[in-house]
């Protein structure tokens, strides 16, 4: 069911800024073609775009692209609808409300721990695994087994069946976008409020981590003759969740750099394996993108988390204060409404 404009918003930047093309592995900003030539002209040539026909090529997928953007949040509400109507699940029980039996035994007892009224981060981290200390960057086991495998099975059957599907994110081709599918309310909703909360209010106070309030929710599926990297980018989200569903694969390793506010370019990347049934954490300015498959199939569930307390201050994705848009369900976890006391500081 559509749900309108509502307490949500996205920032006007979505349509004009980080436009990512593939081909030349860049994010722009774009108002049109002096504007294009003027700031990438020299990069652009230097990554191949060098003949005229390069370039109208590359200006007509991008005036595509703005189009795509702004027909998406409409778009959406009405596949939403579609599928809410027409779509037979293949496992019906990933949609009931998350069951604690859904979840790793590790993933309870560190959530669980972060609620009680003593607990602290020095606790928390003897109770999940720290990849990086300096980059902030954590791993524990967050799904079961049986419900990375019917959860897996079920966005199968959707990819196969005939419903009109979303792509994931202005960078994955291929993958489900779970509020379309109707997985927010009985799943990552409360995944975010009951689990996800009381951790990343422990790990990253100063990130909004305390104030998460909305989130955007997609699989991502690599597949030989379909997306096999992900290229170098940050998320518009304050934190992140990225958990490897499985099915079997090799390659496909997460590599983080600096913070996007902060870049002190990928020297040296650091390299971070996918676990099936495990959830990497890190923060959504962190610079990051996923190596090339080597074989099987990657399908990973990512879970941008937003505090609004913290993105009315400053769009990640422009920089400036939010220029405020209707949108659809969560929009862009912008809000009107005068932030909450939280504890946080705007990251520089
Ligand atoms: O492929 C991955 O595991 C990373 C996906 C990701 O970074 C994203 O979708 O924001
Ligand atoms: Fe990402």
């Amino acid at each position: 069911m559509a749900t309108g404009p509502g307490r949500f918003f996205r920032c006007a930047c979505f349509c004009s800024e980080n436009l990512y093309v593939a081909r030349y592995g860049l994010h722009v900003r774009f108002r049109g073609e002096q504007q294009l030539r003027q700031d990438y002209g020299p990069v652009l040539r230097s990554r191949g775009c060098v003949s005229p026909k390069d370039f109208e090529q590359l200006l007509e997928e991008l005036e595509q692209e703005v189009e795509r953007r702004q027909r998406l949040g409409p778009e959406s509400a009405a596949r939403k609808a579609l599928i809410a109507n027409s779509y037979r699940p293949a496992r019906l029980e990933i949609y009931n409300p998350l069951q604690d039996v859904a979840l790793a035994p590790e993933f309870l007892a560190a959530a669980e721990y972060s609620t009680l009224p003593g607990a602290d981060l020095e606790g928390l981290l003897q109770r999940l695994e720290t990849v990086s200390e300096e980059q902030r960057i954590y791993r524990l086991p967050v799904f079961t087994p049986p419900f990375c495998q019917a959860l897996l099975e079920e966005l199968e059957h959707f990819e196969q069946s005939d419903m009109p599907k979303g792509r994931p994110n202005t960078m994955n081709n291929y993958g489900v976008l779970l509020h379309e599918l109707g997985l927010d309310e009985p799943l990552v909703t409360p995944l975010r409020e009951r689990f996800l909360q009381p951790l990343m209010a422990l790990l990253y106070p100063d990130c909004g981590g305390g104030g998460l309030d909305s989130h955007r929710a997609f699989v991502v599926k690599y597949a030989p003759g379909q997306d096999r990297e992900l290229g170098c980018h940050y998320d518009n989200a304050e934190l992140t969740i990225n958990v490897a569903l499985g099915k079997t694969f090799t390659g496909g390793a997460l590599y983080f750099g600096g913070l996007f506010q902060a870049p002190s370019a990928l020297a040296k990347p650091l390299e971070v394996e996918h676990v099936v049934g495990q959830g990497i954490l890190h923060r959504g300015g962190q610079l990051h993108g996923a190596r090339p498959l080597g074989t099987g199939e990657r399908w990973n569930l990512v879970v941008w988390l937003r505090a609004s307390a913290v993105r009315n201050r400053l769009c990640p994705m422009c920089g400036r204060k939010p220029d405020l848009v209707d949108d659809e369900g969560f929009g862009d976890g912008f809000t009107r409404e005068e932030p909450p006391t939280v504890d946080v500081c705007v990251l520089t």
